[in-house]
């Protein structure tokens, strides 16, 4: 393959420029993900201590194998809800290597709220857990948790991907034979029981490991039995009783040592036969994304030199390069691994959705898996398009997208909006991992479009009506709809909303693929079939 040949000029104005815009950005991330991961009140963190117990990264640290990567989901869910009472929505996900084995790992926070599962909370283990199912990887579960969050119970209980999705996902993983194991390092009540139940492993720390529907408070309002937590749940009564649990350990310490002998016991799978070659560093360093990725939002830049950051060795073979123009389609390797990527260069017109569309159906039928890079105002519209075809033309990209067997990821690096998001691989379409970069945006459209469509309508009804919009009616509509529009299209607030699986450095960019294409080849890739197109 080619290598792409860059035309950044590090030293331009506009690199510079952006240079010093995202570094801003980037220094707002690391504050925001440092606050996510560390920092707590002092009462809660002197609560921990009391009761003996290490802080869930403290676990997770001596869980997994010393000198190997952790990718990180989700940091910044629930960050900009609940009055940031919830950071990183109360607990860890991730997927990591435990005694030489890929899984992913789950772990409550009890530093918040004795670990209850906030509403964000669930969607943050349901989204991992999906990806468990996806992607045919075992689970463990760090256990400290109170179980759902009382006072929300509407937002968390009996909806389809409530807490109850939790159980029905963990039951789904035994039923395909992906194993899980439990650690009971704190109380488990309730929803929290469930956890370890429903494992094929558990091991539970005395002292301070407990597992029951309802704790000695509940009991005694319940039936007016006085019973200490040891007799109703503890760690000897579980494993020597009722075999609720498996292993009794001493210590935090012990436990993990045992609960990495079981996961040493475990058999390897063998991954998908993918197409590799011996990996490669892009020949152009990664860090100058930060001078590409525009200061301002509106700004286009071109996807080819962000490519050439991503691949190997910025080796590319580019997909009809002379026809739909806008949309940059081509084949390259990733930590080694084939991909299909797909990356927008403008807006999506009838003959870049045709190209994609044959594009996706090409990978699906060399099992090639598909890297899509979002930055993307929508689809063309008006009537020259709409004679076109230009809306089935867009829906047969849709079709053979949604109906691709092969793992998809994308990454949102700028704008995304519309129909665009969809037809791209937004998070409606089963991306394996979807990631975002600090500066992107994701809307139905952009702000001051909304403004406008809204003061359109809004005019046409007063004229209906024999008025007319004053100036200053106006100017509310705008300010009101773009404010809203720039707080809920940032990246912030749709990470935190779990639109995504995290926000990453663009530098991290092919780390965060490597690490996601070599987890997805845990499943086999289907063969291709594909929905009925409208020619
Ligand atoms: C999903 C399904 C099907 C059902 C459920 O899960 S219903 C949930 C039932 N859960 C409970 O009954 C657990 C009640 N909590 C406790 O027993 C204890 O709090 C504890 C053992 C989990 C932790 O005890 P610890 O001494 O370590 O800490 P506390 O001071 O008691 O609590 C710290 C902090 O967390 C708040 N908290 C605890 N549990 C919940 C909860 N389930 N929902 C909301 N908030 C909870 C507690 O009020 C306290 O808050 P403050 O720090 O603000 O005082």
């Amino acid at each position: 393959m080619r290598r792409i040949q860059s035309r950044v000029n590090i030293n331009s104005p506009e690199y510079q420029e952006n240079l010093k815009a995202n570094e801003a950005r980037l220094g707002e991330f690391h504050r925001r993900q440092n606050a996510a991961r560390h920092e707590r009140p002092q009462r809660d963190l002197d609560r921990l201590a009391r009761q003996g117990k290490m802080l869930p990264r403290e676990r997770l640290e001596m869980l997994l194998d010393p000198g190997t990567p952790f990718l990180e989901l989700s940091t910044l869910a629930a960050g900009e809800h609940y009055d940031g009472d919830s950071p990183s929505a109360s607990c860890i996900t991730g997927i990591g290597i435990v005694a030489g084995r890929e899984v992913l790992i789950h772990a409550n926070d009890s530093t918040v709220k004795g670990g209850a599962w906030y509403p964000m909370t669930i969607k943050k283990i349901v989204r991992a857990m999906d990806i468990a199912i996806e992607n045919h990887l075992p689970v463990i579960h760090l256990c400290d948790s109170a179980g759902g969050f009382l006072p929300l119970q509407s937002e968390l209980f009996g909806d389809k991907y409530f807490a109850g999705r939790i159980f029905r996902n963990q039951a789904i993983l035994s039923k395909m034979g992906c194993k899980q194991l439990s650690l009971v390092f704190g109380h488990c009540t309730a929803g929290g029981a469930y956890v370890p139940a429903l494992s094929d492993y558990s091991v539970i720390v005395r002292g301070t490991g407990a597992v029951f529907l309802g704790g000695p408070p509940l009991v005694k309002a319940a039936t007016g039995e006085e019973v200490t937590v040891e007799e109703l749940g503890g760690a000897d009564m579980h494993t020597s009783v009722s075999g609720t649990c498996d292993y009794p350990a001493d210590t935090e310490e012990q436990a993990i040592a045992i609960g990495r002998e079981i996961v040493a016991q475990w058999s390897k799978k063998k991954k998908w036969d993918a197409q590799q070659q011996a990996p490669e560093a892009p020949y152009y360093d990664p860090k100058e994304l930060y001078g590409i990725i525009p200061a301002n939002i509106k700004t286009q830049f071109d996807m080819m030199e962000v490519i050439a950051r991503v691949v190997d060795g910025s080796r590319f073979h580019e997909y009809q390069p002379a026809y739909g123009k806008t949309l940059i389609c081509g084949f390259a390797h990733i930590w080694g691994y084939k991909v299909g990527v797909i990356g927008n260069n403008g807006i999506l017109f009838n003959d870049s959705s045709k190209k994609a569309a044959h594009f996706i159906q090409l990978c699906n039928q060399n099992k090639t898996p598909l890297v899509f890079l979002q930055n993307i105002t929508g689809y063309m519209v008006g009537r020259e398009y709409e004679r076109e075809g230009i809306t089935k033309d867009g829906a047969k990209m849709i079709m053979v997208q949604a109906g691709s067997e092969v793992p998809k990821f994308t990454i949102m690096t700028n704008g995304s909006y519309g129909a665009g998001n969809y037809g791209m691989c937004g998070r409606a379409f089963d991306s394996r991992f979807l990631f975002s970069w600090p500066n992107s945006e994701i809307s139905v459209m952009g702000g001051e479009q909304a403004a406008k469509t809204l003061a359109t309508i809004k005019t046409t009804q007063l004229e209906r009506e024999g008025k007319s919009l004053s100036e200053e009616e106006r100017a509310k509509i705008y300010s009101d709809v773009t404010d809203d529009y720039e707080h809920q299209s940032s990246a912030y607030y749709t990470s935190s909303l779990i639109w995504d699986d995290g926000i990453i450095d663009p530098a991290d960019t092919r780390n965060a693929l490597g690490m996601a294409i070599a987890t997805a080849m845990n499943a086999p890739i289907e063969d291709p079939r594909y929905g009925v197109l409208r020619i």
